[in-house]
């Protein structure tokens, strides 16, 4: 009996999952398990792979492997030490997202906080154009943002001609990108890189989103808050925001109407 022997490569099909990352005991586990019921719901293709560090007990991990998930343990990435007091103490813990970038069996990730919600299909966003970091742009006006120029002098990005960037302080900011969700290519000369550059740059308010933005910020897309609407933005940016179309909403932590 004769066989016909397969000639053609398999499909490669493109490996592509949605992460988000969880640290500690606490209740941000009921988060990222409500983070794989919507991903379920909204019928996504891919997998939710979910970086833990060490300090998540065994109970929430089955609980997480029970929703499907894929858990991954990394280790935790710390900035320069002694330097910790530059970044809000409640972010360092943030910087272990990193370890992200060694996920290397992933062609293509979509990064997304473990205080999100996704109420309808994002899977589209995996086939944007290689070679870019995607994200939402960020908003200066919660009291979070007191401590930099932008809230003392009321500019916000999302509105820059309400309050003009005065010429004296120089050029306006870069857009800038909340980091609680991105897509992005996980690759391991990058990932080294990150952590080799970490270990140089000191801490600033907003810990890996401020390192984030400053490392990608040449390759760096802005997409709609239809994948990332952080709720301030419903009170300090409605007119920025098209409800019907929403897909993705982020629950900040420090979310205040003031
Ligand atoms: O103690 C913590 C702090 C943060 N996170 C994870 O890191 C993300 C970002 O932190 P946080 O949500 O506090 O940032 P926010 O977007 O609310 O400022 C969270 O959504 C979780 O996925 C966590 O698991 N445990
Ligand atoms: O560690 C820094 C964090 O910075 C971002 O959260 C901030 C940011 O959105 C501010 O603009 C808000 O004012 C604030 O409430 C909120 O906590 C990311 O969502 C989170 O994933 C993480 O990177």
């Amino acid at each position: 009996m004769s066989f016909v022997e397969i000639t053609e490569p398999i499909m490669n099909v493109p490996k592509r999952a949605y992460v988000t990352f969880l640290a500690g005991n606490g209740d941000y586990v009921k988060g990222v398990v409500g983070l794989a019921k919507g991903l379920r719901k909204a019928k996504s293709e891919y997998p939710l792979v979910v970086a833990i560090l060490p300090d998540v007990p065994e109970d929430h991990r089955q609980i997480l492997e029970s929703q499907g998930c894929i858990v991954r343990e990394i280790e935790p990435v710390y900035p320069p030490e002694n330097q910790t007091e530059f970044a809000m103490a409640y972010y360092v813990i943030n910087y272990s997202k990193l370890r992200i970038w060694e996920f290397v069996e992933y062609e293509k990730m979509i990064y997304l906080d473990g205080d999100i919600q996704v109420f309808d299909n994002i899977d589209h966003l995996f086939d944007a154009p290689d070679g870019y970091f995607y994200a939402v742009m960020d908003c200066f006006c919660e009291k979070t943002w007191s401590n930099s120029p932008q809230f003392t002098i009321g500019y916000c990005q999302q509105c820059p001609e309400k309050v003009q960037w005065p010429v004296e302080m120089g050029s306006p900011p870069p857009l800038y990108f909340n980091a609680g969700m991105f897509v992005y290519e996980p690759n391991l000369l990058t990932y080294h890189d990150l952590l080799e550059t970490v270990k140089v740059t000191p801490p600033t308010i907003f810990a890996e989103q401020d390192f984030l933005n400053m490392y990608f910020k040449d390759i760096y897309k802005p997409i709609p808050p239809t994948y990332n609407l952080v709720v301030a933005m419903l009170w300090r940016h409605l007119e920025n925001v098209d409800v019907d179309k929403v897909k993705v909403v982020h629950y900040c932590a420090a979310v205040s109407i003031s």
